[in-house]
This record gives structure tokens, sequence and C-alpha cells, in this order.
């Protein structure tokens, strides 16, 4: 008696609030007039069954239907989606400050996340004081010079431990194919604990490292699974799919063993225990930033801040890197161009220096056209409208979610030729790059809330990958052709390769690993 009660209730709740979020999307759509096209949506939900399993390649579908700006109700949530290199250049110079605040999920509102946070944050003054940190502090070219031995010692680190581990399989009578992507994550991995918190977080000494790793993994999980409460909010109270509670589980236990490297660096800063000042410090020693900002970073800030270098620095470059190298495999001619180019531009017999990169052109050139069909984050991060705005002679109402495209951009066949074709020759003598200018290839974003990570990702991804290319011949395991070769992609934080690339690696005549 008391379930089916409770059933009437709830069912009765539900069809008031059906009906009312109906009632407002009538309403909604009468007073605003002038809004972008977009396809008719279902009572309640809206728009958000058209965004099917891969939102970016649904909506790159509808752009022929509807034009590159279009308007989708995803549950209770406008959301403004852009998706050709002009309306995207119109965006961001023109109307970045309209559209430079976030919208974030509702799982990272566990402990309080996106109340520190740079990437997911609310435009504003601490915003722009973490911002600016970052970049000072972390990714000039200056700053960047100086934590180059982090990067060659990690990738270092990384080609030892593929060689290591192949010797060990070949030992036991194995094939010894690796899971690439593995080893890439674990580079990030380390680079970033190393320029963070001065940890190499992976070694096998570090018992916290490892457990660290697996509560990231599972953050990552939550953050990247699809959220009902997302798109019809007055579903938070309820996490539907528990994703905030597992959110506050797992993201409590990467919070506490932070926390715990944070304190001994407390303690050893009182002791005067000297080393190589990393970002930890500069957030510790942080006092005000002499312009809007005039205090301390509180405690718990400090931790979820070292916790973003993580999310947003490892798996986006080790993504990219792993589909770099799935096209090269694809197209065996592009892979034979960037092993000659490395033979004449850095020889047989030493192995690749970060300042190699920009004398490798052919090796730019691949890694642009890779992130013109795979972009890490093909929507970008979601944008938030801060005010109502005019943009392209359409109305866009403040609190306006806004998806860039970039995987559709990259793929329009009005702005690129032979759009579906992997052909990085046509970067060589192009000056489009993917600084945030060129609005024809915008992997990073642009504008104010451009990627931070920009300059560490490009060192990072094109140094790791001269190095593997240079000190191993990668062969498909006996299971895959170039022809055959699955490029399907798994949606989460990432859009990642579905089917990791699991590779056998053999080392090159010559060259060294030191
Ligand atoms: C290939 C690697 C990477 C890709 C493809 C990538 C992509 C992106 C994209 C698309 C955005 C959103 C930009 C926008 O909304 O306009 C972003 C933001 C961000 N990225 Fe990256 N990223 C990469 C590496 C990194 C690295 C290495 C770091 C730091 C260690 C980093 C830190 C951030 C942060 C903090 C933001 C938020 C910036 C803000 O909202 O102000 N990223 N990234």
């Amino acid at each position: 008696m008391e379930f089916i009660y409770d059933t009437l209730v709830w069912c009765s709740l539900f069809l008031s609030v059906a009906l009312i979020l109906l009632l407002n999307g009538k309403k909604w759509r009468n007073i605003n007039k002038n809004l972008p096209p977009g396809p008719p949506g279902w009572p309640v939900f809206g728009n958000m069954f058209d965004l099917g399993t891969a939102p970016h390649r649904s909506l790159y579908e509808l752009k022929f239907k509807y034009g590159p700006v279009l308007l989708l109700r995803l549950g209770s949530i406008n959301t403004m989606v852009v998706q050709s290199a002009k309306a995207a250049a119109e965006f961001f110079k023109n109307h970045d400050a309209s559209f430079c605040d976030r919208k974030s999920p509702d799982v990272l509102s566990a402990h309080n996340y996106e109340e520190a946070s740079l990437a997911i944050g609310r435009y504003g003054s601490f915003w722009r004081m973490l911002r600016r940190l970052c970049s000072v502090e972390l990714m000039t070219n200056k700053r960047l010079n100086e934590t180059a031995s982090i990067r060659l010692k990690c990738i270092n680190q990384m080609l030892r431990s593929i060689e290591d581990d192949v010797e060990a399989a070949k030992a036991r009578g194995e094939s010894g194919a690796v899971n690439l992507p593995h080893y890439l994550f674990l580079m990030s991995f380390n680079v970033i604990g190393n320029l963070v918190v001065s940890r190499d977080l992976l070694d096998s000494q570090c018992k916290e490292g490892h457990e660290f790793f697996e509560a990231m993994d599972k953050v990552a999980t939550w953050v990247g699974t699809p959220n009902i409460a997302d798109f019809l909010p007055f579903l938070k109270w309820l996490d539907p799919q528990g994703l905030k509670r597992s959110m506050l589980r797992d993201l409590g236990k990467a919070k506490e063993i932070v926390a715990s490297f944070v304190e001994e660096r407390i303690k050893d800063r009182k002791i005067g225990k000297e080393k190589t000042k990393d970002f930890l410090d500069t957030l510790l020693e942080f006092e005000g930033d002499g312009k809007e900002w005039h205090e301390k970073i509180p405690y718990e800030k400090v931790i979820l801040i070292v916790l973003e270098i993580f999310f947003t620095g490892t798996e986006t470059t080790s993504t990219t890197t792993e589909w770099i190298i799935a096209e090269l495999l694809k197209n065996p001619e592009a892979m034979r161009k960037v092993k000659e180019e490395l033979n004449e531009v850095v020889g047989e017999n030493r192995k690749v220096e970060e300042s190699d990169i920009e004398k490798l052109p052919y090796l730019q050139a691949v890694i642009k056209e890779t992130l013109r069909l795979h972009p890490a984050a093909p929507l970008l991060l979601p944008r938030n409208t801060i005010q109502n705005t005019n943009f392209m002679g359409y109305h866009i109402p403040k609190d306006t979610q806004v998806f860039v495209n970039v995987w559709a951009i990259g793929r329009d066949p009005d702005t690129w030729e032979d759009p579906f074709t992997f052909k990085p020759e046509r970067f060589l003598g192009s000056s489009i790059d993917y600084k945030g200018q060129n609005f024809e290839l915008i992997p990073f974003g642009s504008g104010r809330r451009i990627c931070v990570g920009i300059s560490l990702a490009q060192r990072l991804v094109s140094f790791g990958l001269a190095s593997l290319i240079h000190n191993f011949d990668w062969e498909l395991d006996k299971n895959s052709t170039p022809e055959s070769l699955d490029m399907s992609e798994r949606i989460g934080i990432t859009v990642r390769k579905l089917e990791p690339l699991n590779l056998i690696p053999t080392k090159r005549p010559r060259t060294m690993v030191v």
C-alpha cells in the first residue's frame, strides 16, 4: 500500500514538473521569436535524444539541415551550437566577453570542486587570479624551458619501461605487444606530478601515487558519464544515477591523498627543507596578485587546484598522442615521412631533444592534421552566456549553454578540401596554427577561456611522439592491418580510441635511450 502511495506521489510530482516545463518551453519560444533554428523537441526532454551516443557527430549532421548556428533545448537547458569557422570567428572575436562563463556538470559540485576550478569555474575574480597564476607560473616559455628536464626524464622513463616490458614479455614467449595509451598516460601523469608536487607518483616506491591514480581514473569516469540531472536540474537532489555519490567518494579519496602531500610540504617549508620550487609552493606562497585578489588561497582550494592540473593535463595529451600514432599507422606513407624527417634532423645515433621539435615541420603538420580530425574535447568545454546577446542576428538569452563543435569545424567541406582524408601536407607552407587565431582549427579553443596548457601540451605531445617514433618501429599486432585498424571513438571526459592501440615496438638499431 505504502509503495503504491509513494509511486502515485512521485508520478504526480513528475507530471506537474513536466507540465510546468512544457508550458515554460512554449512561453519561451513565443517570447523569443528570433532564436537560432533547431529541430523540434519532445516535451520535458526537449532535444536530448538528438544528441545520440556521440553528440559531436549527431550535431554535425544537424548542421546540414539547420545551418552552422543552432539552438537546442536539452531538457530544460537552452543550448546553442556553433559549427562553422565563420560562426566561430564571430563568436570568439566579437562576443567572447558574453560567452566566457562556464556551465558546470552537477557531479563537479561535489566537494565544492567547481568553486576552486579554473576549467569549469564561473568567470569572475577568482578565475582571473587563478588563470594569471597558472599562465605565469607554469606555462610561460621561460618557465617551460626551466622545466624541460622534467619532460626529458619522464619521456625517457616511458621509453625505458616500454623496452623493459617488451623484453620481459618476449622472455615469457609472448608477442611483446604493448598497450600504448597506458604508457602515454603514465608519462603525462608523471610530468604533471613533477611539475606540480615534485613527485614521481607512479614510481613503484610511491604507494599513494597508485591509489591517487586509481581514484582519479574513477573521477574521470564519473565526469565523462552523461548525467540526466544536468539536463533536468530539478532531479539534482535525487542524483538518479548515483553519480554525485560516487564522485563524492572518489574525489574525496583523491583529495585526501593530495592533502597528505600538502601537509608534508607545509611541514617541510616550516623547517626550511629547501628544494626546487614547484607549483604547489607557488600556491602556498601566494598572498594576492596586487590586482583584484588580495588574500591567500584557502587550503581546500589549493588541494582542488592541484587535482585539476592532473585532470586537464593528462588524458588530453595522452589521447591526442594515441590518435596521432593511430593515424600514422593507418597512413604508412606519412609514417615513412616522419621517420625520414627525424633521421635527417636528429640522425640515427642520438635521441630526440626537445629543441629538435621546431625543426620538424612534417611532424608538426601531422600533429595539426590529427588535432583537426580528433580534437580531444570535440565540443570544447561548455560555455555559458553571461548576458542576453545578439549573435549573428539571433537573440541568445542569458544563461544559454554553448557548445563549439570543433570536430564539425575540422570536417567542414566549405573550409577544408577533402576533409575526411588524413593529409598532413595541407599544413606544409600554411600559416594555419591551433593557437586560437585560425578559427578553422581550434582544438584548444580560443578567447579568454582558451586552454591554459596549450604550450605545455604542444611540447609534451611533439617531444613524446618524436621520441616514440625515433626509438622504436611500431607494428600493428597480427590481427590488424592499416586498412582494418579500428578508429571508433569512446566518449568520456575526452574522446578516446575505443580500442586501445596494442602495438609491437621494435627498438630501432643504433638509436640510444639514455
Ligand atoms: C593535447 C592536449 C590538450 C588539449 C587538446 C586541450 C584542450 C582544451 C580545450 C578544448 C579547452 C577548453 C577551451 C575553451 O573553452 O575555449 C581546454 C581548457 C583547459 N585546459 Fe587544456 N588541453 C590540452 C592540454 C592541457 C594541459 C597539458 C593542461 C595543463 C596542464 C591543460 C589545462 C587546461 C585548463 C586549466 C583549461 C581551462 C581554461 C579556462 O577555462 O580558463 N590542458 N583545454
